[in-house]
């Protein structure tokens, strides 16, 4: 098990405490796990103003932040027979999920929603540990979701009602973007794409950087314009009204640098052929973690 815990500090009052999306939940809203997607999860509940009280962790390695919530009210690792939970949001990784999960069972007797973000664990299967007809929610996010810049999709199985949904949506919501799909088949690509997809983008910086020291640049400098490069280029993606093409196409001049760069990226055995193979070998293993 990952013992590296996000450190970003949390604000000591939330943000706004009344009226936003989180405002109607009673709780508690249990999260089982709390390292890097977790601990995200709830920095942005007590962002948007969930009242800490209403808030219990599972957690048998908590961050120093996450362990500091307790004195403003919430809960860590309590006994959870007795706990009548509005959510339960799984955070484990998937390999622990067999052996975490089974204890917990007794969680959604009063009619939780269960909300997992595992990769490749299925809603057959959190029907499995938590009952049939458990209501429940598949998520995938992703890291930027610890700077509420996350992109979510879910699925919901047949027995979420509408109220359960909204919560879902609500909570996964506090970390940025969320959309739902009909199809959990489609939850397996979705990993591929938007929740492995970070690092895609840091492995390219890494990538530049490696090839600007090749072009003999000093690493340090490599390594500074090929970052500001990518954050820059990823924030004019995101406040542009321009899809990606057509920022591409700004760059390039015909006849010049961008245009030789791109004859190589764009190329039959360029970015896409590989893309192409890297997301069908995440898509999958999120399959085969299903198990
Ligand atoms: N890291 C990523 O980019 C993404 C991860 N996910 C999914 O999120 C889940 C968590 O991943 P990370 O946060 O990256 O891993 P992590 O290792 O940072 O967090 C998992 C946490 O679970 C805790 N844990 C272990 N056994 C437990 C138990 N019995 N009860 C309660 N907590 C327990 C660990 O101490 C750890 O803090 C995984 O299922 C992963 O597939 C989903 C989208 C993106
Ligand atoms: O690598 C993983 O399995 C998880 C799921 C998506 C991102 N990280």
């Amino acid at each position: 098990m990952s013992q590296s815990k996000p450190e970003t500090k949390r604000p000591a009052k939330p943000a706004s405490a009344a009226g936003g999306p989180l405002h109607g939940i009673k709780g508690p809203v249990v999260l089982v796990g709390a390292g890097k997607m977790g601990g995200a999860l709830l920095d942005g509940w007590l962002r948007l103003g969930l009242d800490a009280r209403k808030i219990v962790v599972l957690e048998p390695h908590p961050s120093a932040d996450v362990a500091a919530q307790a004195i403003g009210g919430l809960r860590l690792n309590p006994d959870p027979a007795g706990l009548k939970p509005e959510a339960v949001v799984l955070a484990v990784k998937p390999q622990t999920a067999a052996e975490a999960l089974p204890p917990l069972a007794g969680l959604t007797a009063a009619g939780a929603v269960v909300i997992s973000i595992m990769a490749g664990k299925t809603l057959g299967f959190l029907e499995q540990v938590f009952g049939a007809g458990t209501p429940a929610v598949r998520a995938m996010p992703n890291t930027p979701a610890a700077i509420g810049r996350g992109m979510t999709v879910a699925v919901a199985n047949a027995a979420v009602p509408e109220a359960g949904r909204t919560l879902a949506q609500n909570l996964l919501g506090a970390t940025g973007k969320v959309d739902w799909v009909a199809e959990e088949g489609l939850i397996d690509a979705v990993t591929a794409v938007s929740g492995s997809g970070p690092a895609y983008v840091f492995l390219l910086a890494e990538s530049l950087a490696r090839a600007g020291v090749a072009a003999g640049l000093p690493a340090e400098l490599a390594e500074k314009i090929a970052r500001e490069t990518v954050a820059g280029a990823g924030e004019l993606l995101f406040r542009s009204p321009l899809d990606a093409a057509t920022l591409r196409k700004n760059v390039t001049s015909p006849g010049g640098t961008t245009a030789a760069a791109l004859d190589v990226l764009m190329a039959k055995d360029g970015l896409d052929p590989l893309l192409e193979k890297a997301v069908a070998a995440a898509t999958r293993r999120s399959r085969e973690l299903a198990g």
